[in-house]
């Protein structure tokens, strides 16, 4: 991130600001307040407003004419109504006074006027015009609703023009900044754009709402009885009617377009209502409940609040400790992505529990929302899926963002090759720099075409109406993600699509089609389907997801007198590797309650403490233990003796190179870790105190909050928000059982 230039400072400035209402006496407190400028000056035609101003301390003095306030500032706010802006410049080009060292800036919400009015007034745009518009209000109005507070942690959007000088641009930043805003730039006609559809189209529907059941008969009761929604949804109707006037006279362009889309969405909506169409009712509310949720996230995050900033997590870890409990960690991830693919795609309903409400299972949920599915929930792990069948996808209306989740990007690679429209796979920066030519190139063999950025990252354009053939593709690494990615594509293809691979991987997308009611013929390490059959909807229970269990499982094993219970764990054959590698080690496992629920076993696994032993890990163990090495290694440096992991290469192109980021925390931490191109050498022992990078990698994050458990001092671990993507509730699970974690959040500002 490239520094910021230092804001020049306004303490020699005199800042005048013309229009005393709500906004401009917010500005004109706000600056006082914090000593922020050598003066403010006010200029109103009420002169009531600019007296209660001085008394209350709003402003410094109010000069006798707008001339001898002109003459004295150095900035001018403009924060008049937006239709008298026009006059106002006029007023203002014929004032007797210098202007070349003075800036001139506005509050108004729409710009576009702005602009004309002051090529109007000026006969030219002027370098020291740099328009504004702080995106913060109230419904209350007027100099006796200034609150000094109002900007703080909002946006300010500047507009400035190619004309506006870069010294006055930096004048205008600062004065917002000294208010506690963020600033940010925008061009003209977008801002009034999006303020059409954010803003203005809002109020107005409040308006009209309010004023058209006030003219109802019954006028009394439906105020008296008004329940929340109406309070809610009409709270801006008590906003400034003159300044909303204006505002629509103003921006009545973009406003029309907004309100034309409105009117084509009410009346989807009133033709559904009046047919009893429940589908699209559906699929309307939850699509709409769900970009509001994820709007009130964004909020949270302080996205909208605080642009450009997000929240940084930091672990820090307490030395030492016991893990003692019974705990249900959450559902497993791959098989969470799974049952939206194969719930979207099929005949039917498809009911699943246990869905891991994670950041990538969401992710891939949004995806298909995205696509047109109606997905109702996650509510407790509840997922209802109204299937659209194999080709009743629709083209989404961008592209599709998979936020850290390579499962996610790489499965749907395969289904997006065979759909008939243009679709493109967006991620995280994580996830842009992982290969996807593994799944490209042989995706490209069955006929698509998919456009990558270069070596194959992401975002993938995959160009839609291609018809695939069936391959048989001998797979040159052992990954369930090209498995999976091959199968699905294989369901459009032509004939038989097949893959061998070079070591076992998990079967989920396997057992799901069979559920599914998609014949898929197994042999060991090759899979093999036919295209053209279709899937009918069925209901999945998915089960704790074992390689969130796993950190649990290492914790309970090197914490002493410590036992766990993890209930419910999938203990499918092709991701039990850390149950095999732990018991190799020493570790005391039992497994109880084992049994089948919708096509995977399932089991309550028991974890007491143990001296655990270094071992040389089995090969044919890595791709079956592939996503838990991480808080392996943790175990590795707690144990007695060397252990050794070869043949694991895939480790360095995940969420992180985890090979790299374990051993460089190790050795903070005072461990012999000793990193191979394709493994780790590690000597148990000692571990102190230190502060660790994740990387942004969940599994790194966690590994260290387990490391904790046996370190002689604190441990702090950075950049721990994507834990979120596969263990939402993890930091209050561990402390459940005995960690002692605490989360430290931090605002970063890019
Ligand atoms: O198919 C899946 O759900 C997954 C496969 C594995 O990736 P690879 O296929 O890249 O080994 C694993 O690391 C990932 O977390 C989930
Ligand atoms: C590698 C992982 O996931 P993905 O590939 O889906 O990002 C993981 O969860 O450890």
């Amino acid at each position: 991130m490239a520094d910021k230039p230092s804001l020049p400072l306004l303490s020699d400035s005199t800042v005048l600001v013309i229009g005393l209402g709500m906004i401009g006496g917010s500005l004109a407190a706000a600056l006082k307040q914090r000593h922020a400028c050598h003066r403010v000056l006010a200029w109103d035609r009420d002169r009531q407003s600019l007296a209660i101003a001085l008394e209350r301390g709003i402003i410094d003095s109010y000069p006798d004419s707008l001339e001898l306030a002109v003459d004295e500032a150095d900035i001018l706010v403009l924060a008049v109504p937006i239709l008298g802006i026009g006059s106002l410049l006029k007023e203002l080009v014929g004032l007797e006074v210098d202007w070349s060292r003075k800036v001139i800036t506005d509050v108004g919400s729409c710009k576009q006027i702005v602009l004309e009015s002051a090529r109007n007034a000026f006969g030219r745009l002027p370098e020291n015009l740099v328009p504004g518009h702080p995106i913060a209000g109230s419904e209350r109005s007027g100099v006796l609703a200034a609150n000094p507070d109002l900007f703080e942690a909002h946006k300010v959007i500047l507009t400035p023009t190619e004309q506006s000088a870069e010294k006055a641009i930096n004048r205008v930043t600062g004065l917002w900044a000294a208010c506690g805003a963020d600033v940010l730039h925008m061009d003209v006609a977008h801002h009034d754009e999006v303020l059409a559809k954010t803003s203005h189209l809002p109020h107005l529907l409040a308006f009209s709402l309010v004023d058209t059941l006030a003219g109802e008969k019954d006028n009394q009761d439906i105020f008296r009885y008004a329940a929340g929604g109406f309070r809610d949804f009409t709270r801006i109707a008590a906003s400034d009617p003159t300044m909303w006037h204006d505002v629509f006279q103003a921006n009545r362009q973009a406003v029309l377009e907004a309100l034309d889309a409105f009117r084509e969405g009410l009346d989807t909506l009133y033709q559904a209502v009046s047919s009893g169409d429940s589908q699209t009712m559906r699929g309307i509310f939850t699509r709409a409940r769900a970009a509001r949720e994820h709007f009130t996230s964004m909020l949270e995050n302080q996205a909208y609040l605080k642009p450009m900033t997000n929240s940084q997590l930091t672990y820090v870890a307490q030395p030492g400790g016991s893990v003692r409990g019974d705990i249900r960690v959450p559902g497993d991830k791959s098989i969470s992505h799974r049952s939206i693919m194969l719930g979207a795609l099929a005949q039917g309903v498809t009911e699943v529990d246990g869905f891991l409400e994670g950041e990538d299972a969401l992710a891939t949920l949004q995806a298909f929302r995205d696509m047109g599915v109606v997905i109702e929930g996650p509510h407790n792990g509840r997922v209802i899926i109204y299937g659209v069948g194999l080709y009743g996808l629709k083209q989404p209306a961008g592209p599709l963002y998979l936020g850290n989740a390579g499962t996610a990007m790489r499965l749907m690679a395969g289904l997006m090759a065979a759909q008939r429209f243009d679709v493109e796979l967006t991620g995280d920066e994580s996830l842009s720099k992982r290969p996807m030519g593994r799944v490209v190139d042989p995706l490209r063999d069955m006929g698509a075409e998919i456009e990558t950025m270069p070596e194959g990252r992401p975002p993938l354009k995959i160009h839609g109406g291609r018809s695939l053939k069936g391959v048989s593709y001998p797979m040159p690494m052992a990954s369930a993600q090209v498995k999976s990615c091959l199968l699905l594509a294989g369901l459009y293809a032509e004939g038989e699509t097949s893959v061998t691979e070079p070591g076992v991987t998990r079967d989920h997308t396997e057992r799901m089609l069979s559920g599914f009611g998609y014949p898929v013929a197994v042999e060991a390490n090759h899979a093999a389907l036919s295209g053209g059959g279709s899937l009918t909807a069925t209901t999945i229970d998915i089960p704790a997801d074992i390689s969130s269990a796993a950190f649990f499982m290492v914790a309970a094993s090197i914490a002493p007198d410590s036992d766990v219970l993890l209930k419910h764990v999938g203990i499918n054959p092709t991701r039990t590797g850390v149950i095999d590698i732990l018991r190799l080690m020493g570790a005391d496992i039992t497994l109880d309650n084992e049994q089948t629920v919708g096509g995977e076993p399932v089991a309550d696994i028991r974890v007491r403490s143990a001296q655990l032993k270094g071992i040389e890990i089995p090969q044919e163990l890595v791709p079956l233990a592939i996503d838990e090495f991480p808080v392996l290694f943790v175990a590795a440096a707690c144990a007695e003796g060397k252990t050794l992991l070869r043949g694991a290469e895939e480790l360095r192109v995940k969420e992180s190179d985890r090979i790299q980021s374990m051993a460089d925390g190790l050795q903070a931490l005072g461990v012999d870790a000793r990193p191979l191109p394709d493994g780790i050498e590690i000597l148990g022992g000692d571990m102190g105190g230190a502060t660790i990078d994740s990387h942004g990698d969940h599994r790194i994050a966690m590994a260290f909050a387990v490391a904790a458990l046996r370190a002689s001092d604190e441990i702090i671990i950075k950049d721990c928000s994507n834990v979120a993507t596969s263990f939402p509730n993890f930091v209050e699970l561990a402390d459940s059982v005995g960690f002692r974690l605490k989360v430290i959040e931090k605002i970063r500002r890019d």
